[in-house]
């Protein structure tokens, strides 16, 4: 049988026999039906969908998949961050009996308004529950559809016939065919990088000559690069051809519209909670990956007993141990990092868990953990307002939380290795932690070496022949 027929009859059966089981406190969630089916590559079957909106989320270990198309809920806003009237709306639709409904997006970087156009679209936040998903959770593969109804059947039969009906011709639209999609990506013609080497070089003693005066420990200054193509970027295929050379990263695009979507590769969890368990951890202090296993593992520690890495390290375990030690009890913190191999770079990493105090909520956690000093810096409120003067670009969704709310779990990563994507140009971002006797040449070859998964997928034209308007 094909997926659509299997998928028709378990929602016909759904809408005939369980709906009219269902509690009348239902009414207004997002309730949800779960069909497992053969396999299916789930970034394939995306970027094969005719939808505009379309959601995609990959865990680090690669036990869950979720792409989804459309939206039946969605919680989004250009208004300055209320932590607890998010998570109130969001929780809002979500219920103990459908645990498996959950909201995909991300909350932007700053609180101030969007002035670029493309964070413009994006707002401040944004969270959506996709109409369909493809969801890989180890080895099966399921297809979901999610709905809401405003009453339910005992109330009024003609509402959630109506519903039934909708969903059935959205799902006949849903292609299930394999055809082959292609591999090639467009050509990069151009390359614009804000803030230039020479004004990087300028950012870095202008925030270092401050450190005193400002009592700044730790400063992370951010690049944006952006890349212009012959042809529109396809951001599900993008990131498909990212995802085999990125092992122990999230992966994510969040496309809002046909030619807009954030996309990336990050290593990095903000925190996890499932329940009252709470991890997260430090990543930060870099090196290139080596060229041979020897020099891999001279680099790796050359990283481990460089000062200048600790210190940018421990900077951050600081902060978490504060945080963990107000939001949780039984904290436990590596006593020792460990160096985390990515494809083109190495970090040091220190996984931090504990169990949430009863009274606290997501509402809680989130503003006190984001931005970690990995992305922002040491004391917080001083680097921002220095990133703010220095930063010649708004962040935007880059270094921001973003990944899912459940019922009662919920993941978020920090948003970095990610790119805006506004049709033929990709906006990449890349930063790294300034902090005394921080060299910017160095500093620029790291938040280089940091966006190299992506500008090697670009290497058809040579390097001289891609226009640099940087120095322009
Ligand atoms: C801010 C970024 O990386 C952070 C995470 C790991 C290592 C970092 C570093 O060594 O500077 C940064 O703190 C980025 O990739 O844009
Ligand atoms: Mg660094």
């Amino acid at each position: 049988m094909d997926h659509y027929l299997t998928i028709a009859a378990q929602v016909q059966n759904f809408f005939k026999y369980d709906l009219i089981a269902l509690p009348p406190e239902m009414v207004g969630k997002v309730l949800r039906i779960e069909v497992q089916i053969s396999t299916l590559e789930p970034l394939s079957w995306l970027a094969r969908q005719k939808s505009d909106v379309k959601t995609y989320w990959c865990d680090r270990q690669g036990n869950f998949t979720m792409a989804g198309v459309g939206t039946v809920a969605t919680i989004d806003g250009d208004r300055p961050i209320d932590y607890p009237d998010i998570f109130g709306q969001l929780r809002q639709s979500l219920s103990l009996l459908f645990p498996h409904v959950r909201y995909y997006g991300g909350i932007g970087f700053s609180q101030s308004k969007s002035i670029s156009p493309i964070w413009e679209s994006f707002g401040n936040y944004r969270f959506v529950v996709p109409r369909f998903e493809i969801l890989v959770r180890g080895l099966e593969t399921f297809f979901a559809c999610n709905f809401t109804l405003n009453s339910l059947p005992n109330l009024g039969h003609e509402i959630w016939e109506t519903e039934l009906a909708t969903i059935l011709d959205e799902l006949a639209r849903i292609d299930f065919s394999q055809q082959e999609l292609p591999t090639e990506l467009p050509l990069q013609i151009a390359r614009l990088d804000r803030p230039n080497r020479v004004e990087w070089q300028r950012n870095i003693e202008l925030a270092l000559a401050k450190f005193n005066a400002l009592n700044l420990d730790k400063i992370v200054l951010a690049r944006r690069s952006t890349l212009t193509f012959t042809h529109n970027l396809q951001p599900q295929l993008l990131l498909r051809s990212l995802k085999p050379h990125n092992p122990h990263s999230y992966h994510f695009c969040f496309q809002i519209d046909p030619t807009t979507a954030f996309i990336g590769t990050s290593p990095e969890r903000l925190y996890s909670r499932a329940d009252r368990l709470l991890k997260t951890e430090a990543i930060a202090g870099t090196r290139q990956r080596g060229t041979s296993a020897s020099i891999d593992r001279e680099l790796g520690d050359n990283l481990r007993t460089s000062l200048k890495d600790i210190h940018e390290h421990e900077l951050v375990v600081t902060n978490l141990r504060g945080v963990l030690t107000e939001l949780c009890h039984s904290v436990t913190i590596d006593d020792e990092s460990a160096i985390l191999k990515l494809n083109k770079v190495q970090h040091l990493y220190t996984q931090c868990q504990g169990l949430l105090k009863s009274h606290l909520t997501d509402a809680d956690i989130l503003p006190k953990l984001h931005p970690t000093p990995a992305v922002g810096g040491f004391p917080r409120t001083p680097a921002l307002k220095l990133i703010q003067e220095l930063e010649p670009f708004e962040r935007g969704w880059y270094a921001a939380p973003v990944g899912w709310v459940g019922y009662d779990d919920v993941e978020f990563a920090v948003a970095i290795r990610s790119g805006a994507i506004d049709r033929d140009r990709l906006f990449l971002f890349a930063g790294a932690g300034i902090v005394r006797g921080s060299q910017s040449a160095e500093e620029w070859a790291e938040i280089e070496n940091k966006i190299r998964h992506y500008t090697d997928l670009f290497t058809d034209l040579p390097p001289q022949q891609i226009i640099d308007l940087s120095l322009a």
